[in-house]
């Protein structure tokens, strides 16, 4: 139910393991930062990772009269007056077994999107960004074809440097074309290698790749992430941190923050334009 949703953004990407679920993550910590409450949609059936990003992999989903209730990533300390939250809805949760993989027909995972665009109880969100399945093949059109119904304002496209040599990102972009969904903008990710012993950014792969597309595709470039193997490490310590500081706080010690936030003001000059002009998420208030 989106009736309280303002805006919804997907999070697309024509490749696996390009970031998508990263990027997801940090658009949603640098949003709640930025006060911003937010929703996680995972529909990710064959890799839901969000709710181990979040570290809420144990937490149960409960079943409410209208609908399903969304877990609320609790560890999120505090980084200042008027951070906002976050709460996540994920097939993660509702698998038996954590390590169970989903080998589901189309149509069983079409009924499943659609159940989990229209039972999930969000409450008053200002922006539930949906985690994708990777791909363009026809299943992913009538996946496309079915978020369309939730009126999104739009589209990010997440890549990696590799991936702008090839073809791959130019079908994504085609793929939303013909799928009618506006693209916001295009994050190149994997973009370089900080270095955990000196911090220096090095670029492994070409790089910059990213805004050339983006401009002879006449889309906005949203911004290039660096591979920072401290933020993996961030992720996967959240369970031995015993100390007080919260997600968000650690969050903003990374070197990945500053990017974020660029990216993240883009995202909010976009968007938030597109409800003064009257076009914002057709469900939301
Ligand atoms: N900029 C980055 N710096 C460090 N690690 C990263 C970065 N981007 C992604 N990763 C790591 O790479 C791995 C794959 O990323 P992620 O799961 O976000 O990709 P994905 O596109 O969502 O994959 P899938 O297609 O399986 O859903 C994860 O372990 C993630 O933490
Ligand atoms: S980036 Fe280069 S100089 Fe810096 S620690 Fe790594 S290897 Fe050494």
């Amino acid at each position: 139910m989106l009736e309280n949703v303002k805006h919804v953004v997907l999070v697309l990407s024509g490749k696996g393991g390009v970031g998508k679920s990263s990027v997801s993550v940090q658009l949603a910590l640098t949003l709640a930062r930025a006060g911003k409450k937010v929703g996680v949609l995972d529909i990710d059936l064959t890799g839901p990772n969000i709710p181990r990003m979040f570290n809420v992999e144990e937490e149960k989903v409960h079943q409410a009269p209208g609908g399903w209730i969304p877990v609320k990533v609790g560890d999120l300390g505090s980084a200042g007056d008027g951070v906002g939250s976050i709460e996540c809805m994920s097939l993660g949760f509702l698998l038996r077994d954590r390590g169970d993989s989903v080998v589901w027909r189309g149509p069983k995972k079409t009924a499943m999107v659609r159940q989990f665009l229209t039972d999930v109880l969000w409450g008053d969100v200002d922006y539930l960004l949906v985690d994708t399945p990777p791909g363009t093949s026809d299943e992913h059109i009538s996946l496309a074809e079915q978020l369309r119904s939730v009126s999104p304002d739009g589209a990010i496209v997440v890549t990696t440097p590799q991936a702008i040599s090839t073809a791959d990102v130019c079908k994504e972009l085609n793929f939303c074309k013909k799928v009618g969904l506006d693209i916001l903008g295009v994050i190149e990710n994997m973009s370089g290698f900080v270095c955990p012993h000196c911090s220096t950014c090095t670029n492994i792969f070409s790089s910059g790749g990213g805004a050339v597309m983006a401009e002879q595709f006449g889309v906005d470039f949203f911004g290039a992430v660096p591979i920072d193997p401290a933020f993996n490490l961030m992720l996967e310590r959240q369970k031995e941190t015993t100390d007080e500081v919260g997600l968000l706080q650690r969050y903003g010690e990374s070197k990945l923050f500053p990017v974020f936030e660029g990216i993240t003001e883009k995202l909010l000059a976009k968007t938030e334009k597109a409800v003064a002009n009257g076009s914002g998420n057709g469900e939301g208030g």
